[in-house]
């Protein structure tokens, strides 16, 4: 079983406004409201692929109860913690000349809710797959995802982290079986500036020397590029088509990946299945579905 944690899971309510001006009042011509946060994404990209998974993490208010509501509807297993205070974020994402995000805070998680979550990844096994992804609220540190994979250590857990910063960092000596970091999220961690595919491959191999036993590397409508545990080196430019909503195309890309690799134990073809994941999701309006994976993977 593939079990996703997302801890601040959102409504995204994705707006399109053809001219923003700040300082006025600005009305959508467009306008959606769909459940998010990267774990959940994970979970309904792999749900449409065909691949069960579980969905846990936290939420709170109305705002959680519509998420778990639309995850449900999606066809995915729910096993959320519900926080009594607080509401979960509804993160705001405006299509204008390009695409502004505003992503909110979320409800603070405490010591008793964390215990709740360790309770339930006790019931992982050896055949399991784990996919931490997403940012944290700030009550909880930035040790949390190590901290998740130290307790799971005692068994042959495949793990999965979708995380920037420190959240990511800190997880690289315990081994992760694959990180999906962005170009630019890839430079920061090193505080640089990447430009070309030479520099990107430099620094993902670096991430592999502190731990990482795959690195697969997004670049939005620049491709991707994967550096594997057994040496190899991928790069793909990104397939073409009319973008519509990127939001959740790197969560396509691990759903993607996880499902191609699951299906052959194959890098390459796990490598081209996230990328055309990815980019049918960024094709569409909303995440991608098995037929428009397969149409865009015919395409590589
Ligand atoms: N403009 C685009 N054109 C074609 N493919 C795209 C485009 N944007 C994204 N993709 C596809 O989706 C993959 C992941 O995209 P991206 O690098 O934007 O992920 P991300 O930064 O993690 O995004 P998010 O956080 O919104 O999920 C890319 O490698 C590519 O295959
Ligand atoms: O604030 P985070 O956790 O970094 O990202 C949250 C988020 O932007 O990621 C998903 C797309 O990847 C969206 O569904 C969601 O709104």
């Amino acid at each position: 079983m593939i079990y996703t944690v997302t801890f601040n899971p959102s409504l995204d309510y994705v707006v399109g406004v053809k001219e923003i001006k700040l300082n006025a009042t600005n009305r959508t011509d467009s306008e959606q409201m769909l459940p998010g946060g990267k774990g959940i994404n994970v979970s309904i990209v792999l749900k449409n692929l065909g691949i069960p998974s579980t969905a846990l993490g936290f939420i709170a208010g109305f705002t959680g109860d519509e998420i778990e509501k639309n995850v449900k509807a999606a066809g995915c297993t729910t096993d959320f913690i519900k926080i009594q205070e607080g509401m979960s974020r509804i993160n705001i994402k405006l299509k204008s000349d390009g695409e502004t995000e505003i992503n909110g805070m979320g409800p603070i998680i405490h010591e008793k809710h964390l215990n709740q979550l360790f309770e339930k990844l006790e019931q992982l096994t050896d055949k399991d797959i784990l996919v931490l992804a997403g940012s944290i609220p700030n009550s909880v540190p930035d040790s949390i995802y190590q901290d998740i994979m130290k307790r799971v250590s005692n068994k042959k857990v495949m793990v999965v982290v979708d995380a920037t910063k420190d959240l990511l960092v800190n997880v690289l000596d315990r081994k992760p079986f694959l990180i999906k970091p962005n170009n630019h999220e890839l430079g920061e961690i090193f505080g640089v500036e990447l430009k070309t595919n030479e520099e990107i491959i430099a620094y993902g191999e670096k991430l592999k020397d502190m731990g990482a036993r795959n690195v697969l590397i997004s670049m939005a409508g620049d491709g991707a590029i994967f550096l594997g545990e057994d040496g190899c080196v991928y790069e793909s430019p990104a397939p073409k088509g009319k973008v519509i909503n990127s939001v959740g195309a790197g969560d396509s890309m691990v759903a993607g990946f996880l499902t191609g690799y699951l299906d052959q134990g194959d890098y390459q073809h796990a490598f081209k299945m996230g990328i055309s994941a990815g980019s049918a999701s960024a094709f569409s309006a909303q995440l991608a579905t098995k037929s428009e994976v397969e149409a865009v993977y015919q395409t590589l």
